[in-house]
């Protein structure tokens, strides 16, 4: 890893009652990197990314982004700095226009946000936000589907929303949570190359079950089992891990490069 950490945790633990889902988790993500991370499921990388995001409040450890310590900010507030996620399930809100969802996006956590009418309605301010969502739509390929009910949108296309949504609120830093989850082939194709497309516009953190799909997008890997991390680094080394072998894929003497799908 090379540049400064712009996210850090360090011992991040994450009980549930007697349960602990992240365990002592110490990771760091590099400014301008696309980190991926892997795990059987149940490893704890979405309860991870809820304390990384500020989702859930560690029960130990803390969180930093751009050095300063966040571990008591809430999520809103770290959006606000620029720490931005997306879901495993796709979350957009299916009953308003594709292009109600963008709008929303983009003005809620504008500098001078209010939620009066005036402030949304307002013609000038209207017209540079319309144009601003319509090119952001544009930017992850839904031009012409602005006035669709979102409902009526593809997975895929629901899934390239919430993406330029996150987008739109002009992350440093962007996790995403499976963003290939539910997705059919094709669609996982058009979604991997809108991330390839993007992902220099800030540093990437990607949850991905799809792990030949996931190694087109990052150049460092981390491997989750049961609460901890137990490998990181270049792809090709921790995937000929011994142990991560045999927690993913219970041989340890696996020689075979796993296709994850
Ligand atoms: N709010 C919660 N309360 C209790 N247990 C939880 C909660 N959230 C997660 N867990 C448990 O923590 C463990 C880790 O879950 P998590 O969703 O983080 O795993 P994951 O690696 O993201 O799995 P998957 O790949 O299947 O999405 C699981 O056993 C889960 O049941």
């Amino acid at each position: 890893m090379s540049g400064e950490a712009i996210l850090e945790c360090r011992g991040a633990t994450k009980r549930f009652g007697d349960f602990t889902a992240v365990e002592g988790v110490t990771y760091k993500v590099a400014e301008g990197e696309s980190a991926g991370i892997i795990g059987p499921n149940g490893a704890g990388k979405s309860t991870f990314f809820n304390l990384l995001t500020g989702l859930f409040p560690p029960s130990e450890g803390q969180i930093f982004f751009g050095g300063r310590d966040v571990t008591a900010l809430g999520a809103e507030g770290r959006v606000a700095l620029g720490l931005v996620r997306t879901f495993q399930l796709v979350s957009v809100f299916n009953s308003l226009p594709v292009l109600d969802n963008m709008v929303l996006a983009v003005t809620r956590f504008s500098p001078n946000f209010d939620s009066t009418p005036s402030f949304m309605m307002g013609s000038a301010h209207k017209k540079r936000i319309t144009d601003a969502c319509l090119e952001q739509l544009e930017l992850v390929g839904l031009s012409g589907l602005e006035r669709v009910i979102t409902d009526e949108l593809s997975y895929g296309d629901k899934r390239k929303l919430e993406i330029g949504m996150a987008m739109a609120l002009k992350p440093q830093v962007l996790l995403l949570d499976e963003p290939l989850a539910g997705l059919s082939d094709v669609e996982i194709t058009d979604v991997q190359e809108l991330i390839q497309a993007v992902k220099h516009q800030f540093t990437l953190v990607i949850i991905e079950h799809k792990i030949s799909r996931l190694l087109t997008l990052v150049n460092r890997l981390s491997v989750m089992h049961e609460g901890r991390l137990i490998a990181e680094g270049d792809p090709d080394k921790v995937l000929d891990d011994p142990l991560v072998r045999e927690v993913y894929w219970g041989d340890a003497a696996c020689t075979v490069r796993p296709s994850g799908e």
